[in-house]
């Protein structure tokens, strides 16, 4: 499936004209989890920007298969349909730089740049019939673990709902970043033109119910730091992740 190629040091040459020099230790992890509007994928973007690592965000993947599916027409609810989806497609996702995620599904044109569409409403709402699949899951995880592995770079912040539970219960950092309903809603209805407050509020509550009947991303699990967001400031939430990824490493 995934014959996955992780543009990584694409964003390093645009950025410094020239490629990132490729790392010989396995890079450091930053697990990062938490729910919709919580502000785990910019605040961990600015995070890993700041310590000079990589971000991996993994529900763009879920995001993308679900697109996928609604492309081609497959049922998001059959397992089977969306195995045979991701056995066909190519991913790619940038882990450095402005995100690009693009997908190859065969046929005409063969590559889609997916970063804004697997971002609308249409896939939002559709995404958790995707994620629901444990077999689908696995298979990302996979895919994860390999381009984290194969990124060449010192460290990578990845972040997404199990990833200190599962994809990466060791990894030396692991923080659930939360933030109250209100403040989350608050947060996305600011992205989401034409929706107000309280249908984003339903629509992200919606989500994260079908969400949490397959992982606890809700409270977390021994030995993950809990970041609550709902009081702190943007610039405050990336210092409180970037602090605490210092302390652990000057143990
Ligand atoms: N601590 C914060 N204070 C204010 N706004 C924030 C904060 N964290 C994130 N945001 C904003 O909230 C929105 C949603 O954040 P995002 O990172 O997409 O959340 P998530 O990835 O958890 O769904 C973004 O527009 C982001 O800039
Ligand atoms: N590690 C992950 C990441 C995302 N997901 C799924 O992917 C969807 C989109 O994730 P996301 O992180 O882009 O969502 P937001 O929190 O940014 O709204 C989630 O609603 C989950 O259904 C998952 O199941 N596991």
């Amino acid at each position: 499936m995934e014959d996955v190629v992780s543009e990584a040091l694409d964003g390093a040459v645009g950025a410094m004209g020239a490629p990132a020099p490729a790392s010989l230790a396995d890079p450091v992890l930053v697990a990062i989890d938490g729910p919709a509007g919580s502000g785990k994928s910019s605040v961990s973007r600015a995070a890993a920007a700041r310590l000079g690592f990589g971000i991996l965000d993994t529900g763009a993947a879920y995001r993308a298969l679900a697109w996928a599916a609604l492309q081609t027409g497959a049922d998001l609810d059959d397992e089977a349909s969306m195995l045979a989806l991701l056995d066909a497609w190519h991913y790619s996702i940038t882990l450095l730089g402005a995100q690009r995620v693009e997908v190859e599904l065969g046929g005409a044109p063969a590559r889609h740049d997916v970063t804004a569409a697997i971002r609308e409403h249409a896939v939002s709402g559709q995404v958790s019939r995707v994620s629901k699949h444990p077999e689908v899951r696995e298979r990302l995880n996979a895919m994860f673990r390999r381009i984290v592995a194969e990124s060449g770079l010192p460290g990578v912040v990845i972040e997404g709902r199990d990833i200190t539970t599962v994809v990466a219960p060791n990894a030396p950092v692991r923080i659930l970043m939360t933030a109250s309903p209100e403040v989350r809603a608050q947060r996305r209805a600011g992205e989401l033109a034409g929706m107000s407050q309280e249908q984003v509020l339903a629509d992200i509550a919606a989500r994260d119910a079908k969400d949490a009947q397959v992982v606890d991303f809700m409270h977390p699990a021994p030995g993950v730091r809990l970041v609550d967001t709902s009081d702190l400031d943007f610039e405050q939430s990336v210092e409180a992740v970037v602090g605490i990824v210092r302390e652990v490493s000057t143990r």
